[in-house]
Formats: structure tokens, sequence, C-alpha cells
């Protein structure tokens, strides 16, 4: 169920769902104690747009994009049988030739998030982006993530050195690596299996800071989350040319239902 849909002037970034007070079953962590707005919000699925990490064309944009900085409106909300489709823009323009929206079908089972970038200029530009998901765990450093066994990725901790994924992973500690891979997987933490699947994207990104916290983030929570990002990146940007478009989807499933 949706508890919390950032939209409008009180939460600006984040695309996610919390739960609610006495509910352990929620899909997404969302920081307990946010940074005053425009901070950024460490939780649910922050929308990393028009770039990656520190890929802005110049060099020097602020980390991980304009998007999840930005105020997004509400474009419409059609209530289904079997869920709830939510429609979010941006209320500025945050992009020169690109412009993002934002679609979300959410079930009690099922968790559906597109990002979709049109090119409405006139020049070729490179976009990197990300959806930064927030996975609520049992603990950050006992999760396995399946289906990245034998993946190429870049490991950021150690300046983007180049390793191969050997086995499945089993996060025992603070990582940052950029997964070249566009496969499905599994995250167990051992209390329950969430499918991921993506569209549109060839790299996954797995994040937990360990004890490097972000300023928003307690101590005594920061086991609580572990990012599983369907992004865009140094490894696979995409060209978009005028009047073209790129769909970013990422979708969550309990895993008993795919059966
Ligand atoms: O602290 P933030 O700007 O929210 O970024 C949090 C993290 O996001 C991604 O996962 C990056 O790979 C990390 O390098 C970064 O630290």
């Amino acid at each position: 169920m949706l508890h919390y849909l950032p939209c409008g002037p009180e939460a600006k970034q984040a695309v996610g769902t919390q739960p609610a007070p006495g509910t352990e079953n929620g899909w997404l962590w969302v920081t307990p104690s946010p940074q005053t707005l425009p901070g950024t919000i460490r939780g649910g699925i922050p929308v990393c747009w028009p770039w990656f990490a520190d890929e802005s064309p110049d060099g020097r944009g602020p980390m991980h994009g304009t998007a999840r900085q930005a105020e997004w409106r509400l474009d419409g909300v059609d209530d289904e049988d079997e869920g709830v489709e939510v429609h979010l823009s941006p209320t500025t323009r945050l992009d020169e030739q690109l412009t993002p929206r934002v679609m979300i079908h959410a079930s009690a089972r099922r968790l559906h998030v597109e990002l979709i970038t049109e090119h409405r200029g006139e020049k070729p530009v490179k976009l990197t982006a990300a959806l930064h998901t927030y996975f609520a765990v049992a603990h950050a450093h006992q999760c396995r993530l399946e289906g990245l066994a034998g993946a190429r990725y870049l490991d950021k901790r150690q300046d983007f050195s180049e390793a191969h994924q050997q086995g499945e992973l089993g996060v025992r500690g603070p990582l940052d690596r950029i997964y070249e891979s566009n496969r499905p997987l599994v995250l167990d933490d051992g209390e329950r299996r969430i499918k991921i699947a993506k569209q549109g994207s060839d790299s996954t990104v797995v994040w937990h800071p360990g004890s490097e916290l972000p300023s928003d983030t307690p101590a005594d929570v920061s086991h609580g989350f572990l990012c599983v990002e369907a992004a865009c990146t140094r490894v696979d940007p995409v060209w978009l040319v005028p009047g073209a478009q790129h769909l970013l989807a990422t979708t969550l499933t309990r895993e008993e239902t795919l059966q």
C-alpha cells in the first residue's frame, strides 16, 4: 500500500513508500530525519536526472542532478481495482532541452516507476540518470543480491577500479559499485525476497555507506536500507537526439507473486 507520495511542497524529490507506524513490511526506506527542503531526501526512490552522480556536463552541477531537489506537481491520479497510477512532473524547467516526467503504478504486490525523458531541443544530448531505490532491509550487511554473478563492475570506493562479481553478491560492509548489467535481480534480506526488474538501464548501482553516513541518516537506523539503483551511468550513457525519448523503469514485485 502506498503510504507516502512525495509531491507538492512538502516533499519534493523522493518517489516512494514509507511504512505507516507499526507496519513492518514496507518495501522502501525513508530516513526518519529528512533535511529541510530543498535539501535532498534519503529514502523512497529519488530521481537522479539529468545526470547521475557528478556527471553533469560541466562537472560542477549538484550531485545526482537537479530533479531530486526540484518541486514536482501531481498531474493525475487514476484509481484502479488493482492499485493506483500517479503522474508527476516538475513545476519548473530543469534542462534546456530535456523534459522529465514520472509515472508510478502501485499496488499491494507491485510497484512500477517510470522516468520518461523527452528531448524537445535541437542538439543531441547525453543523459545519465537513476531511480535510486532505498530498499528497507532487516540489516544492510546481511543481504544477498542475486543476478549479478559474473557481471563487470566499477568499484567507486577503489577509484573506479574494474572487477567481476564472483558468485552472487553478499553485502557484508560498505560498498559503492556500478555493475554493468541489465538483468533482473532478487534482493533477499533473510526475511523476504523482492524481485527487481528494470527497463532502459544497463547499469545497476549498489550502494551502502557503512558508517560514512549522510547528515540526514541517524546511525541507529543506518543498516535499515540498501540502495539498488536502475541507472544509466558513465558505463551506458544515453545519447538522445531531438524528438526522441528515453524510458527508465523499475518494477518491484514480491517474488511469490511471479510463481
Ligand atoms: O548522498 P547522495 O548524494 O544521496 O548519494 C548517495 C550515493 O548515491 C549513489 O549510490 C552513488 O553511487 C554514491 O557514490 C553516492 O554516495
